[in-house]
């Protein structure tokens, strides 16, 4: 036993657990140190200095100008000591005076003319007085006495000179002076076909009011989207001025048979080359067929209405558009350019002038409209949108975009986006600030948003919402060109083209949104920096009589630099980096998010792929992508199984349904949709 050996394991060393080093603790137990430090220097000297009598805070102070004054050259007086973060001093960012407006000055579109002088009813003198329109326009000056002759005429002049009256105060002038009284029984007696739904119920608010006064003649819209049926039962009871899109009309001219048209004698044809450039060639060329089956087409009145026409409009079968048959008003090239008095033109038989041609194109912008235009990097798309809206607090703006997920994408934005500071992460100290500062909108104007996807009631709701906004912070519509033809938003003082214009048609159409019947406007053009967007603005000012200057996008960043000064005492040296990193931190929180931002640079591309004037392949997608806040480079996120996913979905269903649609005409739309409706249904309608 007694040899038995207890073995006892007593370890050598046991192997220490080492602790998870807490960076940021010992970052402050240095700086804790280092202050330590500091403060014994300061003793020391204190000492030596003998200053003991005085109490320490003084001791400090003073000892502190003593250093100072040691190493800055003892000239000058040293400050109390403040953390190092409080001595960097930023440079004041400087105000930015970007381009403004004089709303209330005045251009040169009213006459001395008044309505109250011309020989119209008088119930249509009371209608334009109680309106409040009193002076007549250029063009309504020229035009009125000859579409009151009954001639077919061509009313050409720039956006928002009020071309609308120039035909609507003589055609009821006429109704009105009827040898016998017209009555809402004897059915329609005025067709007026526009593009856009918006548009017709423009053109009926229009007609309202210069018929005011005259209670027998009833306006009434035919226009997609809207229940058939309530138009119908209007139809039945009769309605003088039918004002319609082209498929809504033919749709009641063939199912509705208590639609009484016999009597039309005038055809009004607004925006004359939108219905061209939007397929509805067709249509109107069925709706003429079929008119003429039962009434004399060439004997009625014609009336073309727009701000640009070309040879195309010849195109419309059954219209017989020729110089010969048709009257021509419109402003000519040397009027705008002051260089003649020969301020109109107006055709007859024997004289030829090039109404049709491309010699004229300079009078379709209002001349207090100042014309701007930017260039960005294709990083800074999104970033140059959120500083623009910055600068345009208090203001009414249209924002035209290209597709109607990027309309979707962006409003979604305007609506989302809080004010955060994306560098601001780290210090924990003002969290309570921080808080505070999250709960603000960064975007307090009211937001709109108007394109073809949305459903019709919502849309009329929108245009008349935006209309009549008087928001003090301002409003902002957010559309597709569909807002771009004919639309009248008398109030709204800047014009963002945000996406790159199709044409210079569509560029005038657009900016053409504001400076309207006097009012001075701005419009913005944005381009991206390349030899394509130079030739572009070349090919666009080769057209204009008023220059196209450029303003630097840096202004815009450099106002919205001063306004985080300013507001938000944050001095950012990159605040395009500051913006668009604010937006990414949100778009990160949700896939949905990113999905809608991943829709909206698809769309943009396939949209810009389209345009005659710019190629894809000039643009550097990577960078684009950033500014869609997409997550990472596109090239890269490809490889992520999710995104292949959603990008098979965006491209297989809801793009290629998309393709199939621009390709079918309006016409085959319609056509298949009255098929799907069965006879029975049909007569069931009629009868309600
Ligand atoms: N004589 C007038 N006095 C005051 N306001 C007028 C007069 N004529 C028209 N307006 C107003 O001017 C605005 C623009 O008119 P309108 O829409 O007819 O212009 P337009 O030339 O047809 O523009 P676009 O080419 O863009 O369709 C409307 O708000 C209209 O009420």
């Amino acid at each position: 036993m007694d040899d038995i050996q207890v073995k006892v394991f007593i370890p050598e060393k046991s192997k220490a657990v080492v602790p998870k080093r807490d960076r940021k603790l010992e970052h402050q137990q240095r700086k804790l140190k280092q202050e330590q430090k500091k403060q014994k220097y300061f003793d020391k000297i204190h000492a030596n200095r003998q200053t003991d009598q005085q109490p320490q805070h003084q001791i400090e102070n003073k000892d502190a100008q003593q250093i100072n004054q040691t190493n800055d050259n003892k000239s000058q007086q040293r400050k109390p000591r403040v953390p190092m973060k409080q001595l960097v001093i930023h440079q004041k960012p400087q105000s930015v005076t970007l381009p403004s407006i004089n709303v209330e000055q005045e251009g040169e579109v009213f006459t001395e003319q008044y309505f109250e002088d011309l020989q119209i009813h008088p119930n249509v003198k009371l209608g334009l007085k109680s309106s409040e329109y009193v002076k007549m326009t250029k063009i309504q000056q020229l035009a009125i006495p000859i579409v009151d002759t009954k001639a077919n005429t061509f009313i050409k002049s720039e956006t928002g000179s009020g071309k609308t009256l120039a035909y609507m105060v003589p055609l009821i002038s006429h109704l009105m002076n009827a040898e016998v009284r017209i009555t809402r029984e004897q059915g329609t007696y005025i067709l007026i076909v526009c593009p856009t739904r918006e548009l017709s119920l423009q053109c009926v608010d229009a007609a309202l009011k210069v018929g005011k006064k005259c209670p027998n003649i009833v306006v009434g819209a035919l226009v997609g989207g809207e229940n058939a049926n309530h138009e119908k039962a209007r139809l039945r009871k009769g309605v003088t001025i039918v004002v319609g899109t082209p498929g809504r009309i033919l749709y009641h001219i063939q199912n509705t048979q208590s639609f009484k048209f016999l009597n039309i004698n005038t055809l009004v044809f607004e925006e004359c080359d939108r219905i061209l450039d939007m397929g509805f060639q067709k249509d109107i060329e069925q709706l003429i067929q079929l008119l003429s089956d039962k009434i004399d087409i060439p004997s009625c009145q014609k009336i073309m209405v727009s701000a640009h026409v070309n040879q195309n409009i010849c195109q419309i079968k059954g219209l017989e558009i020729t110089p010969k048959n048709y009257k021509f008003v419109g402003f000519s090239k040397e009027f705008i350019k002051g260089t003649k008095n020969k301020d109109i033109q107006i055709n007859d038989e024997n004289q030829q002038c090039d109404w049709l041609g491309e010699g004229d194109p300079t009078w379709q912008i209002p001349s207090t409209l100042k014309q701007y235009y930017t260039l960005i990097q294709e990083h800074q798309k999104l970033a140059f949108l959120f500083a623009y809206i910055r600068t345009q607090i208090g203001k009414k703006t249209i924002i035209f975009v290209s597709t109607c997920d990027e309309v979707e994408f962006y409003s979604f934005l305007f609506q989302q986006v809080q004010f955060s500071n994306p560098f601001k992460k780290e210090e924990q100290q003002h969290v309570e600030e921080e808080e505070e500062e999250k709960k603000q909108a960064f975007i307090t104007q009211e937001v709109y948003k108007l394109h073809g996807n949305i459903e019709q009631q919502q849309r009329s709701k929108t245009y008349f919402n935006f209309k009549k906004s008087k928001h003090q912070e301002g409003c902002v519509l957010i559309s597709t060109s569909v807002a771009s033809r004919g639309l009248d938003f008398p109030d709204v003082t800047n014009i963002l083209v945000f996406d790159p214009p199709d044409s210079y048609d569509d560029y005038v159409n657009k900016v053409g949104r504001t400076a309207r019947i006097n009012k001075n406007g701005i419009s913005l053009m944005v381009l991206f920096e390349n030899l394509e967007s130079q030739q572009f603005i070349e090919e666009i000012q080769s057209h204009l009589a008023a220059p196209l200057n450029l303003i630097e996008s840096a202004e815009y960043f450099k106002a919205f630099q001063y306004y985080l000064f300013e507001t938000k005492k944050i001095h950012d040296k990159m605040p395009d980096k500051f913006l668009a990193l604010m937006i990414k931190q949100l778009i990160k929180q949700d896939k949905d998010y990113q999905l809608q931002s991943r829709r909206a640079y698809v769309s943009f591309l396939r949209a810009y792929g389209r345009l005659k004037s710019f190629k894809i392949k000039t643009l550097n997608l990577h960078n684009l992508s950033k500014s869609f806040a997409l997550e990472k480079a596109f090239s890269e996120d490809t490889k992520d199984e999710r995104y292949q996913k959603d990008l098979k979905f965006i491209n297989r269903e809801k793009f290629r349904q998309r393709e199939d649609q621009a390709n079918e005409t309006r016409w085959d739309r319609e056509r298949k949709k009255r098929r799907v409706m069965s006879q029975a249904e049909l007569s069931k309608m009629e009868f309600m």
